[in-house]
């Protein structure tokens, strides 16, 4: 079966074919850290960490990078509201950045480079750049020459009239073209800068994600993705960058995620009516945000609203229901089969089939999904007889978890607790106690009542057993 991808740059879905057999490189815009993230944001974060997993899962090495964008007007602004710098907003949200996403089930990429981090590289980009012709300075700034590079707009597939058309900004003197963009910024008095051959500054925006591609990836990539506000200007000027220096295409994918809206507008951090991840991972498992997110095409609009979760919420403890039936029946189950029935084999050849289909169709997730839901039919059709086999119960939970490694959207068992642990905690809930703590000693007892542990206050102190 062959992979197929809708290529924003081509306006198709196109056969996946890897530049190096057996090898993607993958680069994800990721975010500019001087906030939490929101469930929109969440979105390429899920989406592209299942992407990721899926070509893990059919035999493919990724390299995957995402960026941090730590140095911008954003977070100077919000160093200046806080009476801290750019470098400490960027180190909080950056932890903050790894936290919730960690939260939310998503491994970290291969590599997540910082600007900051790769100013030697970024300037030097920008001086071969001016170099061939590509960018001029004006006024200690530096402008990428758009007109050097007639394909500027093929991305988003617009022309250089609709371009200017389109442009908004003031006029800029200092600019041979309006659409011309910068890529350099002289510093203002008092703002963190660094040293340039065109005097003291900072990157432009778009420059970053071209310097680092080509630093950490090559010339060339698999697969570039963002959410569809980054298709213009951002990759477009990415593509301009790139491809007037190095003279090769950027990437061979161009993948763009649709936007989380709530009540029918894009969720933003600027608009400020973004959903924390960080506040909503308090009250609603990461599965269910996961399930929500894939539960819809990646490039459709998804609505977030409570009633949408509330159904991801519902749909899931369907399938919890049935891999909770599987395994009650697990201890009883025959043995004497050690194969599983061939009937019931069958059906899971056929799942997973269809959810490889589904996943090969440019990531279908929900119909991926119906595919684990067909799953569920399967087992809750078998487990209606009275004499289960374990070997047949066995290969079904081993299908529902090679689809969740890709997905994700199942809670992982819980391991028994071990006995220092549960000693451990007995210890802090006595202490807690000691300090009138009584929250986290409530809390402590009802963890380990819901772990099968049952605890007894004698003369000598409190003794424990396992349920
Ligand atoms: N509502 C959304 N739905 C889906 N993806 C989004 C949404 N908002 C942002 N993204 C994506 O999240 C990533 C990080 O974006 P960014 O940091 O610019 O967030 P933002 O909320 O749009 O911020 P700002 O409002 O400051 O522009 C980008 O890939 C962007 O396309
Ligand atoms: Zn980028």
């Amino acid at each position: 079966m062959t992979l197929r991808i809708y290529n924003t740059m081509t306006r198709a879905k196109e056969e996946f074919k890897p530049l190096e057999p057996g090898k993607v490189k993958m680069y994800v815009c990721g975010p500019t850290v001087y906030d939490f993230i929101h469930i929109g944001n969440a979105r390429p974060v899920i989406f592209f960490d299942v992407v990721r997993r899926y070509l893990e899962s059919v035999g493919y090495e990724v390299n995957y990078v995402v960026n941090f964008t730590d140095v911008d007007d954003k977070l100077i602004k919000k160093a200046a509201e806080t009476g801290s710098t750019v470098p400490e907003v960027a180190d909080k949200f950056v932890q903050m950045y790894y936290e919730d996403t960690k939260g939310l089930g998503v491994r970290e990429a291969t590599l997540h480079p910082r600007v900051t981090q790769n100013m030697a590289e970024i300037i030097e980009f920008i001086a071969g750049l001016v170099e061939k012709g590509f960018a001029y300075e004006g006024g200690g700034d530096v402008f990428f020459r758009t007109s050097k590079f007639p394909e500027y707009g093929k991305l988003s597939h617009q022309n250089m009239e609709e371009l200017q058309f389109g442009i908004r900004v003031e006029v800029d003197e200092r600019k041979e073209n309006p659409q011309d963009f910068v890529l350099w910024k002289a510093a203002k008095p008092g703002e963190i800068s660094w040293s340039s051959p065109w005097g003291e500054g900072r990157p432009g925006w778009h420059i970053e994600c071209s310097a680092m591609v080509r630093k950490y990836l090559g010339e060339t990539i698999d697969i570039h993705g963002g959410g569809q506000d980054l298709t213009f200007p951002h990759h477009e000027c990415e593509i301009a960058q790139s491809e007037g220096l190095t003279g090769h295409a950027m990437a061979r994918y161009w993948m763009h995620n649709g936007f989380v809206n709530i009540n029918n507008e894009k969720m933003s951090k600027s608009l400020g009516n973004g959903i924390n991840v960080h506040q909503l991972l308090k009250s609603i498992s990461p599965q269910v945000i996961r399930y929500f997110m894939l539960s819809g095409h990646y490039r459709n609009p998804l609505n977030f609203s409570d009633e949408a979760v509330e159904q991801a919420k519902n749909s899931l403890a369907r399938i919890e229901n049935c891999l909770a039936n599987l395994k009650h029946r697990l201890p009883a189950a025959s043995v004497e089969a050690a194969e599983a029935d061939d009937e019931v084999s069958r059906s899971i050849r056929e799942v997973q089939e269809q959810f490889e289909a589904k996943m090969n169709d440019d990531f279908n997730t929900p119909d991926a999904i119906t595919a684990v839901f067909d799953l569920v039919n399967v087992s809750n059709q078998y487990l209606t007889r009275d004499a289960v086999n374990k070997g047949t119960i066995e290969s079904l939970l081993k299908q529902f978890e090679a689809m969740d490694a890709v997905l994700g959207i199942l809670a992982a068992a819980e391991e028994d607790l071990v006995d220092e642990e549960v000693d451990r905690l007995i210890a802090e809930r006595t202490e807690a106690r000691k300090a009138k703590n009584w929250a986290r000693a409530d809390e402590i007892r009802d963890l380990l009542t819901s772990r099968g542990i049952l605890l007894e206050d004698t003369a000598q102190g409190i003794r424990w057993r396992r349920k």
